[in-house]
């Protein structure tokens, strides 16, 4: 099934930041969301991972298919590492954290407190959830921020994984992870044409 938004139009503090979206997201593919700061990639992601409503337009495939990761949110830090995948592999109905702790580079970590995580070790663990989540679209916002480059490309190889598993994945990043099977969606919003005052053509 596909991820489908049309004429979608998403807002922050009840103003439209984007308007007029429209793509399919199928299985096997990712899209990578390409804007300036600013230009709603945020606003857009959380809208289709159903934290908050869309201002217009309609978006089909997401709900509970959707597993969303940004910043450090969900961790547990009075909880290890372990204790931090089990515990979300249990609300998502699944058991097996092993591949999440070897894609992410977690052994040695097991039995640490999430709260004594660096920034890059919190982040891993964050996207290692998205594994033991079982679900099929992956929406995730900045998700290399604080990685290394070792940990980007464990980062991106498990993003293949999921893609070649017939997951997908919608994600905003300025960083190129060099997956063969994404797509690039530019959200930079339509600016208006510059107006000129009679004044200001005197000197055109
Ligand atoms: N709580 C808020 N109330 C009003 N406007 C907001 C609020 N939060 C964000 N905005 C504004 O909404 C717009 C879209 O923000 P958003 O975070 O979606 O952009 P972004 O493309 O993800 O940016 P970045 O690349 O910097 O992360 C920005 O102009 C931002 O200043």
């Amino acid at each position: 099934m596909n991820l489908t938004v049309r004429d979608l139009a998403v807002a922050r503090g009840g103003v439209p930041v984007l308007e007029g979206l429209s793509f399919s997201l199928a299985p096997g593919r990712a899209l990578v969301l390409r804007g300036p700061n600013g230009s709603g990639k945020t606003t857009l992601l959380r809208t289709i991972a159903g934290l908050q409503p869309a201002f217009a337009g309609e978006i089909e495939g997401a709900g509970e298919r959707i597993a969303y990761a940004a910043h450090s949110d969900g961790l547990k830090s009075m909880l290890t590492v372990t204790e931090n995948l089990r515990f979300w592999a249990q609300v998502f109905a699944q058991s097996d954290i092993d591949p999440a702790l070897d894609a992410f580079d977690l052994r040695g970590l097991e039995d640490r407190m999430a709260g004594t995580l660096s920034a890059g070790q919190k982040r891993r663990l964050g996207l290692a959830r998205l594994m033991v989540t079982g679900r099929p679209v992956w929406v995730l916002d900045e998700p290399t921020v604080s990685l290394d480059t070792a940990s980007v490309a464990r980062f991106a190889e498990a993003v293949r994984g999921h893609l070649a598993a017939g997951g997908s994945a919608l994600l905003a990043t300025h960083i190129d992870l060099g997956l063969d099977e994404a797509e690039a969606l530019d959200v930079t919003p339509f600016k208006a044409a510059p107006r000129v005052s009679l004044e200001d053509e005197a000197f055109l």
